[in-house]
Order: C-alpha cells, then sequence, then structure tokens
C-alpha cells in the first residue's frame, strides 16, 4: 500500500493527452517536495533555498483560461486544449487548475456556435472563424472579460451573439473580438474591438486596483501572486525614500505595490504598448504621483539609463521564461543598485543569470523563496534578494 501523505483525487481523464498538469500523479505535498528539490539543485549553489510556499487549496486558480476550437469529420465542435507538443485539440469542459466559471462561459460559447452558424478556424486551410476563446476574471472584484480570437473581421449577427451569451451569464462585464487572420502560433492578433463593455477588467492584488487589458500580462494565480509579491517587497525592504526601478513591469503591479509601499520614486519599463497603458491608467487610479512607466526594451531602457549614470537603489526584475539578457545584466551592474529582486517563472534560466551576476559582480544572493503558482504543473516561480558584498 502507498504511503503518501495524500494522494492527488481529483486526478483528470485527460491528464496524459493535455500534458498541462505534469506533476498530477503525485499529491500535493509530493509535488511541493518535488519542486523543492528542482530549486535546491539548480540554485542551492547560490544560497540556502527557504521552503517553498504552497498553496492552501490549490485548485480552479487560474484567473485567465484559453480554448482552441476544432470541428470534428461528423462536425461535432470540440473545444479545450492543444495535446501536448501539437495542434490537436483535446476535448475539456473543466480543469482542476482552471476558474469555474470560465470553463462554464467557454462550453456555453461552444453550444451556441451552431446557432449562430460561427464556423471554428482550421489551422490546415486558413478558413473559418472562431480559432480561440479567453476569458479573464478578476477574482477580487468578479469582473470578466470574454475575448473571442476570430480569425476574419466580419462576425455576422454579433449583436445577437453578445446577448445570447449575456443572457446566460451576466456576469460579463466585458466582451472584445480579438482579430487574428495571420497562420501563426500565437493566439492573440493586433486588431480588436470592443463588442460589449470597457474593453478591460479590474482586479485588486495587495490593497492596489490594476486595469488588466486583452493582451496585458497579469500573473495567473492571485491567491499566489499577494504571497510573492509579499516576498519580493519584503526583500526590498524600502524605506521611503528610495528610487525603484520596475523592469519587465507589466501592468506595473510590483511597482505600484513598492510605491504604496515607500518607494519615493519608482520607474517602470515594459516591451508590451497595451500593457504601458494599462500601468499609466493604474498609478493614476491607485493616486501615485511618484511613478513612471516606459515602453521599452528592458535591456535597451537599462543600457539608457546606466549611460545616463541613473543610480537606482533597488531594482526589480521579472523577466518572461527565457530570462533577463546580457544588456540588461551587464548595464545592471553598471548601474550597481543597492538591492536587486528578481522574480522568475523558470529556475534555469534563474540559475543562469544569478551565475552571471555573482560571477561578474559584488553581488551575492541572500534569500531565495520559491512560491507554488501553478500547483500539479512543473512550472517554479522563485524571489530572490541580490546584494552587494564586499569580496
Ligand atoms: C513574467 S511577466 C511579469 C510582469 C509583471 N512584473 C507582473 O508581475 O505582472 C514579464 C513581462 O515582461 C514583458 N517583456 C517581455 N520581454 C520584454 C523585454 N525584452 N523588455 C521589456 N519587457 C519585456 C512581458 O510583456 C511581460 O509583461
Amino acid at each position: 500500500m502507498s504511503n503518501r501523505p495524500e494522494t492527488n483525487k481529483q486526478s483528470c481523464p485527460v491528464y496524459k493527452k493535455c500534458g498541462g498538469c505534469q506533476l498530477q500523479n503525485l499529491s500535493y505535498p509530493e509535488q511541493l517536495e518535488f519542486k523543492q528539490k528542482k530549486v535546491e539543485k539548480l540554485l542551492k549553489r547560490f544560497c540556502t533555498v527557504e521552503k517553498i510556499i504552497g498553496m492552501k487549496t490549490p485548485y480552479h486558480y487560474r484567473n485567465k483560461v484559453q480554448a482552441a476550437f476544432y470541428t470534428d469529420k461528423k462536425g461535432k465542435i470540440i473545444s479545450g486544449v492543444y495535446q501536448s507538443g501539437s495542434h490537436h485539440v483535446v476535448g475539456i469542459d473543466s480543469c482542476q487548475t482552471e476558474d469555474v466559471i470560465a470553463d462554464k462561459i467557454i462550453v456555453a460559447v461552444r453550444k451556441l456556435l451552431p446557432s449562430f452558424r460561427m464556423t471554428t478556424y482550421n489551422e490546415d486551410t486558413g478558413k473559418g472563424f472562431l480559432r480561440h476563446i479567453l476569458v479573464k476574471r478578476g477574482f477580487a472584484t468578479n469582473q470578466i472579460m470574454l475575448v473571442l480570437v476570430t480569425g476574419t473581421p466580419v462576425f455576422p449577427s454579433k449583436n445577437n451573439f453578445v446577448k445570447a451569451i449575456l443572457k446566460q451569464f451576466p456576469e460579463i462585464t466585458t466582451i472584445v473580438q480579438n482579430i487574428n487572420p495571420y497562420r501563426t502560433n500565437l493566439v492573440l492578433g493586433d486588431n480588436q474591438k470592443v463588442l460589449y463593455g470597457k474593453g478591460y477588467i479590474e482586479d485588486i492584488l495587495c490593497g492596489c486596483r490594476f486595469r488588466i487589458s486583452p493582451k496585458s500580462f497579469y500573473q495567473i494565480n492571485p491567491v499566489q501572486t499577494e504571497v510573492l509579491y509579499g516576498k519580493a517587497i519584503e526583500f526590498a525592504n524600502l524605506k521611503g525614500s528610495e528610487t525603484v526601478l520596475d523592469t519587465y513591469c507589466g501592468i506595473g503591479t510590483i511597482g505600484i505595490i513598492a510605491a504604496k509601499n515607500g518607494a519615493g520614486n519608482v520607474i517602470g519599463a515594459e516591451l508590451n504598448g497595451d500593457a504601458v497603458r494599462d500601468a499609466i491608467v493604474n498609478a493614476r487610479a491607485n493616486n501615485l504621483k511618484n511613478i513612471r512607466f516606459y515602453k521599452a526594451d528592458a535591456g535597451e531602457f537599462m543600457r539608457e539609463a546606466a549611460n545616463e549614470d541613473e543610480k537606482p537603489d533597488v531594482v526589480f526584475m521579472d523577466p518572461p521564461r527565457a530570462g533577463s539578457d546580457r544588456k540588461f545584466l551587464e548595464s545592471l551592474i553598471k548601474m550597481s543598485p543597492k538591492k536587486v529582486v528578481y522574480v522568475s517563472c523558470n529556475p534555469e534560466t534563474l540559475a543562469r543569470d544569478l551565475a552571471y551576476l555573482t560571477q561578474n559582480s559584488p553581488y551575492k544572493a541572500q534569500k531565495i523563496q520559491p512560491v507554488d503558482m501553478f500547483p500539479h504543473t512543473a512550472h517554479i516561480e522563485c524571489v530572490v534578494l541580490l546584494t552587494k558584498v564586499l569580496r
């Protein structure tokens, strides 16, 4: 008999096909142990790794749910996720990681398609209408955004479709049509039309209010995001007069929370123009005047700031999975802030960047805190504090 502390009773019927929950064969305590060991293997050479912070209820934590569509040979419409490593759609009506209401909205849209003669997009022919659906929900505000990603701009009987879905889900606060006519793996296209509501939702994290547009990045597990950001702010230990950089800032969450928690002056940099627009609105919505955001490649932004002899006290960095680049890290060393707080969703690239920083500068990792943002999956988030030491 197994002596597991707790078995994962919610195991999913499409576990192997979907491939999204790579650790579902392990109980939640075993998953945390697996992640702890992985982070230690990669990062303990830099400093002691704190115990991973898990979730109390590690289910239905995803506030953003995405579905692909496919029509089979018998004309049956399927919605779900791509089978891992392929573009074959695995039918899924509900998932243990996803928001329950978001899953229900996706099923309802799928069931409405035939009565509106809406076809699904065929990747082989490049023909058909509906490519993807994206649902984002603000867990604190209960505002819901439905994004319909279509292959073509013309949306016949769109008003009736909007009415029909709102009748079933009056809690939807905005509906957006995103048009993606390209043969691409990217889900969202460049152009969009607001069909209902404001075209964005809002959510609250760490006491601050944030606007989130369809194409802006927003952390997908808000419960654990508060834990993660709480650690990042604790590591920065702001006293009230510091100049802080929030690089790879998305909609400005970390910088805004830092400004509310004592930063004297905050400057954010982000590549995605929609996210920067959200960040500027978010600073105003939170009554902050000591904060500015720039649309820029983070490496270019850092190089320019270093050349202008900027001397920030604290640099927050939260790059995508690929980690940071040499331009960024060299400029960071040149600027020489007192503290660097590195938030990472990929311990492999984090290890690479920490190796570069610690070998080429006086920085040393002081604290490494893993936070479980993605239960049942193999993904791991960490926050690291680096300070300068005399050698
Ligand atoms: C992991 S997210 C973090 C966002 C934000 N700190 C948060 O917690 O919501 C990474 C962000 O980096 C942005 N990004 C990706 N490459 C970038 C680059 N080269 N320069 C600046 N921002 C970039 C993405 O658009 C995304 O918003």
